[in-house]
């Protein structure tokens, strides 16, 4: 049997939030997640009219929601920022060029300019030729320092004013865990403290 919309708009409800336990229609859900993401923004202060913000855009699903989000509560709430898209191509073939595709797709659609830096030209090494020098193994660490201060570069090149990059709630949980089995009871603490906008975990359910 059709449950109804906890928000009383009327129609059947599609999905429970874990969160919340609400049960939503697909308008009524979109419409409180982009809703809390407001509130997290207003709140903390996250922004000011007149910034540029850079959206790290990897083409994959969280850093796409977070350029739609960002771009509707813009509009609709008045930030007057400057929105762009920063992409970094960490030279993996297969993998990278196709999801840059749908940040290609990202611009068109979202009207944001786009700005797409490669390791290769940062640093002379994309990751296919790392990984051909050091194995497997280690490619990790380099892939993931690279790319911080490639956003890092790409930022100052644009100069924008703050970086958004894309997480959900899993990938919190995640951080957490790690800090806790490493025993680093500073990052716990630091990470605890960041008011972290849960950007996919709801669409996942
Ligand atoms: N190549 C990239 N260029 C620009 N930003 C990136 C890139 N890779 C990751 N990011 C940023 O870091 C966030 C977290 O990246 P992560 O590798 O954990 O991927 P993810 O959680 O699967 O996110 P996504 O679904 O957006 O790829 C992304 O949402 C994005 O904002």
């Amino acid at each position: 049997m059709p449950v109804l919309c906890s928000a009383k708009c009327g129609n059947n409800a599609v999905l429970k939030r874990p969160k919340t336990g609400d049960t939503l229609c697909k308008e009524c859900f979109y419409w409180a997640f982009e809703l809390e993401i407001h509130s997290t923004i207003t709140n903390g202060k996250l922004f000011k009219k007149g910034d540029v913000v850079a959206i790290a855009a990897s083409g994959g699903k969280d850093s796409t929601v977070l350029a739609q989000v960002l771009k509707i509560l813009n509009d609709r709430y008045n930030y007057e920022l400057k929105l762009v898209l920063l992409s970094i191509d960490e030279g993996i073939t297969g993998y990278r060029d196709d999801s840059l595709k749908t940040v290609q797709e990202n611009k068109d659609e979202y009207q944001m300019p786009l700005k797409i830096l490669s390791y290769e030209e940062l640093y002379g090494w994309s990751m296919d030729k790392i990984v051909a020098e050091v194995g497997r193994k280690n490619n990790c660490t380099f892939c993931g320092v690279f790319r911080r201060q490639a956003l890092d570069r790409g930022a100052m090149l644009l100069n924008v004013n703050c970086i958004a990059t894309g997480h959900n709630a899993d990938d919190i949980a995640e951080t957490v865990l790690m800090n806790i089995l490493r025993g680093d009871v500073a990052r716990l603490q630091r990470c605890v403290n960041i008011i972290t906008v849960s950007i996919t975990k709801d669409y996942n359910t």
